[in-house]
């Protein structure tokens, strides 16, 4: 059949083909269906399939499961998600991920470096905060929301001789970088020295203040690698916990199928790499005040950050 075909549309004048494709094409159908009915039977099956699928993702769509809730205790809870093109084009094959996921993990960081953390959260955001519900300090680049702009609190301490960080912040905020860092590699195959902190890399505070700026507007859904550049691997430690500090302001990741949350608590850190496999929002917080610190890595040794230091 596929020859006889082929040489009567090597006879047809150019301009032609694209008319006789068509018409191929629709015989063929016409005859599957009068010579294959199981065939028939069968795709119907496949059609039925595809619509109960789509109406099953459409009915679940935007509703919430809890991935992890801020009840349990979570060794390791971990979510596997296929990885989106976003890395196709990039180098770093040691470090790009080859599989992607959203990893939850309690007693990785004490709940004593938590609560240290956050009370070294507490005294720099003291210096600045935000007129709108959402603050950031930044201890790397010294960035720490101030009204509705960003100062450095560096330049500030400096300049009134004030010594609000101590050696010991610096360490504490150090080894649990160090602790995140190589919990991230070890689950993704990295070696240790392919991946960097990047930035940013700061500690959040979120309340029910309402937005003044789009920087207070942390509850739009988006992707780290988007919105960040450089990220390759988003962790995230929770230093304060839902539903008791705080209530809304879960994260939640955003599937086609429905979304997962998770639910802050003061020490767990949850990572995930930072492609659109990953997109996700936090839910705006409903009550009480919500601490966290978003700490980032990449595998571009170009976007590399150098830790804080006491100086
Ligand atoms: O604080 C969180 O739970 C997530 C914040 C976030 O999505 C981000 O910093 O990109
Ligand atoms: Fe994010």
């Amino acid at each position: 059949m596929g020859g006889k075909e082929k040489i009567t549309r090597l006879k047809k004048p150019p301009g032609h083909h694209h008319h006789d494709r068509h018409r191929r094409k629709k015989h063929n159908w016409t005859k599957l269906l009068q010579n294959n009915k199981s065939l028939t039977v069968g795709s119907s099956f496949v059609g039925v399939g595809a619509i109960l699928v789509y109406v099953y993702l459409q009915l679940t769509r935007g509703q919430l499961h809890t991935f992890v809730s801020a009840l349990e205790h979570v060794t390791r809870a971990v979510y596997d998600v296929n990885c989106s093109k976003d890395y196709e084009s990039e180098k770093f094959i040691e470090c790009k991920p080859k599989r992607c996921a959203r990893v939850v993990r309690d007693g990785l960081i004490s709940e004593a470096d938590a609560a240290y953390l956050l009370n070294v959260a507490k005294k720099g955001l003291a210096y600045g905060g935000s007129n709108g519900g959402a603050s950031i300090l930044d201890l790397h680049s010294g960035a720490l929301s101030k009204g509705d702009i960003f100062i450095n609190i560096y330049s500030l301490l400096k300049k009134d001789n004030i010594h609000l960080f101590t050696e010991e912040d610096f360490m504490v905020y150090k080894k649990t970088k160090d602790k995140i860092q190589h919990a991230i590699a070890e689950e993704f195959g990295i070696p240790i020295n392919k991946l960097y902190l990047t930035k940013p890399t700061f500690f959040s505070r979120m309340n029910t203040t309402e937005a003044q700026t789009i920087h207070d507007e942390y509850w739009h859904a988006h992707i780290d690698k988007e919105t960040y550049g450089s990220f390759h691997y988003t962790s995230l430690l929770y230093l304060t916990t839902y539903g008791q500090e705080f209530t809304g302001g879960r994260f939640i990741f955003i599937d086609p199928d429905k979304n997962r949350t998770v639910e802050p608590k003061l020490a767990r850190v949850s990572f995930f790499t930072s492609g659109s496999e990953n997109v996700h929002y936090v839910e705006k917080v409903e009550d009480g005040t919500r601490y966290a610190i978003t700490i980032s890595f990449t595998c571009d040794p170009e976007q590399a950050i150098s830790e804080p230091s006491f100086s």
